[in-house]
């Protein structure tokens, strides 16, 4: 019976799940933890998987590594394989500026939107890789210059497993091309002119695979605990894809993740392209569609407040728990990194409706739960005007943890939410991926979740609304830069 391996490199940290290939049994895991920034060295995503894959007690016994990874993130090789500067990912706001500029260029306004979102399937803004690129070639034309290719950071570890062989060895996936606005979902194929009007020339791209289509082999020398005889690689994917498939969501299924992101996704049978720029378009993992809402603020700012509060994660759940719904008026809205939906890179975030009564430690508690979750039930809004039916809504993500997120969802929502059992969905979903791909066959084996449990409360409209005005108003950020 083969054992496979999955990886997730996210944002805060890389974790690895090893499970039975036929009944997904999990038989270890381990993790490690990234720098904090949002510019971060490819070589610390390296040495955490090596630690990760330490503490899962090696990979020895794997048939089969599929690598799931934060998306959108601008890795940029010179023609020797180096690393040419650190990678900016999906949340470094810099690049605001030149998704401004990319949409002007395109006719601007609704025909420069509408543009990019029947070319690519998404709008760009700073979180993309093509206007991370176009910063580069802007900002920094002495490393523009260097650059001989460009991929993700999911492709980039894969490639490192494979040895890091050559250029044209670096693959990627439909779910983590989708990201990057130079390949359209809705035909299969990169639009190069766009990379090239992004960034001023054409630097080499991973070749996409298929669903279930290895990226080569993991060559044993490379990272101490691989395989000796070299575990085939599978093609991985974005992150949001790989939890798709971690919790095996099927028609009607929406997942809420809240990391370091929040993302609220459902998978499609046919691509999106949303010209208000509210849901991207992209693919996923198994030959469909992912139209995704992403919200830069989620997890942290549970972090933030409990920091603020000088409590842990679960003293912070707990006060939120001991506010009222709506928390009497206080409002907060999250925009703690700037904001990428709504699209307000230089925003920062702002306390509305304090009073002698809201200035307690429970009521900002509860105004910090409500605020991430009310920017995630206008994404949800966003998906289902996009055409998503919703027939059950998933929590997962570090913040599912949070019985307050899990308990004051449904109110904010609307609807009720199913919570998995605490785990690494993206990892799950990764190592599915591989067992697919160790297995064969048309689908990924079936694999079942076990253990969900359902949170159900009358919905709180007026939580909303409050919030619909409160998040009108907001300071840009004093140290707001958009190049
Ligand atoms: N018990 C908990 N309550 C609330 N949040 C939690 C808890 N445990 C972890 N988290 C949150 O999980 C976040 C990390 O989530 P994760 O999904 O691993 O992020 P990412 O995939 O973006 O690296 C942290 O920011 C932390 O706030
Ligand atoms: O940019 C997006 C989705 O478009 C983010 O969802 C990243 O993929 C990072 O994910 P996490 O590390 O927060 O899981």
């Amino acid at each position: 019976m083969p054992i496979v391996a999955g990886v997730d490199s996210s944002t805060q940290s890389c974790k690895v799940v090893v499970r039975d290939a036929e009944t997904g049994a999990l038989l270890r895991q381990g993790r490690a933890p990234h720098p904090d920034g949002t510019e971060v060295d490819p070589a610390a995503w390296w040495s955490a998987l090596g630690a990760a894959v330490d503490a899962a007690g090696g990979l020895a016994d794997v048939a089969a590594v599929s690598v799931a990874g934060q998306q959108h993130g601008m890795v940029c090789l010179d023609e020797a394989g180096e690393v040419v500067r650190p990678a900016l990912l999906w949340n470094d706001t810099r690049s605001a500026g030149a998704a401004a500029e990319l949409v002007e260029e395109a006719g601007g306004g609704e025909a420069g939107r509408r543009f990019w979102a029947d070319a690519v399937g998404s709008v760009p803004v700073a979180s993309f890789t093509a206007t991370k690129l176009r910063w580069l070639a802007r900002h920094e034309p002495e490393r523009a210059a260097r650059v001989a290719a460009v991929c993700l950071p999911h492709d980039w570890l894969t490639w490192r497993l494979a040895g890091a062989p050559d250029l044209a060895a670096l693959r990627t996936d439909r779910g983590d091309a989708s990201g990057t606005g130079y390949w359209s979902p809705g035909t299969g194929d990169y639009r190069l002119d766009l990379l090239e009007r992004a960034f001023g020339r054409r630097p080499h791209v991973p070749a996409v695979l298929g669903p279930a289509e290895p990226a080569g082999h993991v060559r044993p020398d490379v990272l101490p605990g691989l395989p000796a005889g070299g575990a085939v690689l599978g093609p991985g994917t974005g992150d949001n894809a790989a939890a798709a498939l971690g919790v095996g969501a099927g028609p009607g299924d929406v997942v809420l993740s809240i990391g370091t992101s929040g993302t609220v996704f459902s998978v499609a049978d046919a691509p999106a392209a949303d010209p208000s720029g509210t849901v991207a378009g992209f693919a996923d993992a198994t030959g469909r569609f992912l139209p995704l809402v992403c919200t830069l603020n989620a997890a942290r700012v549970l972090d933030a407040a409990a920091a603020m509060l000088r409590v842990d994660l679960d003293e912070l759940a707990g006060l939120a728990l001991a506010a009222p719904a709506g928390a009497d008026g206080l409002v907060m809205v999250p925009y703690l990194e700037g904001e990428r939906t709504p699209d307000r890179p230089l925003a920062s975030g702002a306390l509305h409706g304090l009073t002698l009564r809201t200035s307690t430690a429970a009521h900002l508690a509860r105004a910090a739960v409500e605020g991430l979750l009310c920017a995630l039930a206008d994404g949800l809004d966003a998906l289902t005007a996009q055409g998503a039916t919703v027939r059950r809504v998933i929590l997962v993500g570090g913040g599912a943890r949070s019985v307050a997120v899990r308990r004051i969802a449904p109110q904010v929502l609307g609807v009720p939410v199913v919570v998995p059992p605490p785990g690494e969905y993206v990892a799950d979903g990764a190592a599915r991926q591989a067992a697919w791909v160790a297995l064969g066959g048309a689908a990924p084996p079936a694999w079942s979740v076990a253990g969900t449990e359902e949170y159900a409360d009358a919905p709180v409209p007026a939580v909303r609304e409050r919030y619909a005005a409160a998040r009108e108003h907001f300071l840009d950020r004093v140290d707001a830069v958009a190049g």
